[in-house]
């Protein structure tokens, strides 16, 4: 069945991990505590820590014991819905002062152009909010892609290693599953993305296996009409 929308991953698949680790992620450490403490009582700043403190489990934590458990989960690169929300409040600030560039590799970027000229739907689905998958697309190397998106989704939608999360996609795209193709770095979520009846496509930029799933080493070589 012809494929009609591409759903894509970032951190590993349009954008390079080390983006995240060596610049996105030192960047939230240093400035998250600061944020925290000026907007607590933002509403929507509030809204995140009380969900901190749900998923914590330290349902009277202050502020500051906020701030060292969200330190712990960026260092563990926990995919805290919460903490994803924040890291992307943060990252605002960044991209607005040009302090932060989003990285897409070159050929994410023409195919992504190709793909949109050619009619197909394109969509997000990370695991960084949907305000950080904005970010690193709009204010990226390239320029503003995000017109060449029509939805974004993040882990308000479902895990990403769960099924579940892409049945859910594929109705709000209003497609059939087997007209998406997911792609991404990790094994776990082509899994569960072709679990859901999605076709597949692994990223692998680094020659890391991605067993029982098509693979190829850039978006160069991702040929649609073999799906
Ligand atoms: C949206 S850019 C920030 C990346 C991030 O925080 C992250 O956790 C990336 O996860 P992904 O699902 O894109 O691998
Ligand atoms: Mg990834």
């Amino acid at each position: 069945m012809t494929i009609k929308a591409i759903l894509t991953d970032i951190e590993g698949t349009t954008s390079a991990v080390s983006f995240v680790f060596d610049v996105l992620f030192p960047y939230a450490k240093k400035h998250l505590p600061t944020f925290v403490r000026t907007y607590a009582s933002q509403p929507d700043v509030a809204a995140q820590l009380d969900a901190v403190r749900q998923e914590s489990g330290e349902q009277d934590a202050s502020t500051e014991r906020l701030i060292e458990i969200l330190l712990e989960w960026i260092a563990a690169d926990r995919k805290a819905t919460p903490l994803k929300a924040l890291q992307g409040m943060v990252w605002a600030k960044g991209y607005r002062a040009g302090q932060l560039k989003g990285h897409v590799y070159p050929d994410a970027v023409a195919a992504l152009r190709r793909w949109h000229e050619d009619g197909y739907r394109l969509y997000v689905y990370s695991s960084g909010s949907v305000q950080a998958q904005k970010l690193i697309f709009g204010c990226s190397e390239a320029g503003d892609l995000t017109p060449l998106f029509t939805d974004f989704f993040d882990t308000t939608t479902g895990n990403k290693r769960e099924p579940e999360a892409y049945e859910r996609i594929a109705r709000a795209v209003g497609l059939p599953a087997e007209q998406i193709l997911f792609l991404s770095d990790v094994v776990q979520e082509l899994d569960a993305a072709r679990a859901s009846g999605m076709r597949t496509c692994g990223l692998s930029r680094d020659g890391a296996e991605l067993p029982e799933h098509p693979v190829v080493a850039s978006f160069d070589d991702i040929d649609l009409s073999v799906y």
